[in-house]
């Protein structure tokens, strides 16, 4: 059974329609990243996954019992405030050391727990909350521009460590982002969202589509080459993470015969 089934989705708000007539479906242990213009209604579709956003058509069917976990954005914390990232996860329920520690280990900030909020950087807070939203084992694991502010080598790391997690965890992922040259390669499937579903399929599909293309233009190949050519090299220097190597085969195909000049 899928863990999403939306049809027909109509969203107005303000007055104007944001979303109309969208179908999207979500299955077990895929990772879906939805791209689209500023504007273009990529929030109000989680909002509506998440029930903080009540359609005005249309259905969304979630699989009974589905623990989602969600990063957002951004989560302002007053830096004046001194928590660790440890007692930052215990918040507001509190959590037993061995999760709490698993959950850091799962987002690569195994190392984090006992440093200031304050004096992480962004790469470094993102993981964080990535962690937290581990913390209810979730089957579907939901982020909303969660690399907003990072570089794009930083923003890869991350989208390297979202591929570990659904390889170790097994959840799906569903994404927001502007940069599909950045996740692209991380993605089973990309949605191009723009009030409508424009076109989906392949991340290759999605990028070479002229509904893409008019909505983003062609000039992310340099930056697209720059994940591929790290991506594959990540496990030569990246000893921290003993497991990183029996998932290999997962995605071996994806990665492993496009090296970029
Ligand atoms: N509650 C609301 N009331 C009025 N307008 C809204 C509301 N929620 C969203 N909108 C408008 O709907 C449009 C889509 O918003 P949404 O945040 O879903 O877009 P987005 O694709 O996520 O944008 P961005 O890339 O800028 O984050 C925007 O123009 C926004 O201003």
């Amino acid at each position: 059974m899928s863990l999403v089934d939306i049809r027909g989705l109509g969203v107005k708000a303000g007055g104007r329609q944001i979303l109309h007539d969208v179908t999207f479906r979500m299955d077990p242990g895929e990772i879906v990243t939805v791209v689209g213009p500023n504007g273009s209604g990529k929030s109000t579709l989680l909002r509506c996954i998440v029930g903080a956003v009540r359609p005005q058509s249309g259905s969304v069917k979630l699989k009974p019992g589905l623990r989602i976990g969600y990063v957002p954005q951004k989560l302002h914390i007053d830096p004046t405030l001194p928590i660790t990232a440890r007692r930052f996860l215990g918040l507001p329920h509190p959590v037993a050391d061995d999760a709490a520690q698993q959950a850091l280990d799962a987002s690569g900030a195994g190392h984090l727990g006992g440093h200031q909020m304050a004096d992480l950087s962004g790469g470094q807070f993102q993981r964080v909350l990535l962690a937290r939203a581990l913390l209810t084992r979730p089957d579907l694991l939901i982020l909303d521009e969660a690399t907003q502010g990072m570089d794009q080598p930083g923003s890869a790391e991350f989208y390297r460590q979202i591929e570990k997690v659904r390889a170790e965890l097994g959840c799906a992922v569903l994404m927001v982002s502007h940069e599909l040259h950045v996740v692209m390669a991380a993605s089973d499937r990309v949605v191009c969202l723009n009030g409508h579903v424009c076109c989906e399929g392949a991340p290759e599909h999605v990028a070479s589509a002229p509904e893409y293309r008019a909505l983003f233009g062609t000039g992310t190949q340099g930056a697209l080459a720059l994940y591929r050519h790290e991506h594959t090299h990540s496990h030569d220097h990246d000893h921290s993470h003993g497991h990183d190597h029996a998932h290999d085969h997962d995605h071996g195909h994806k990665h492993g015969h496009e090296h970029a000049n």
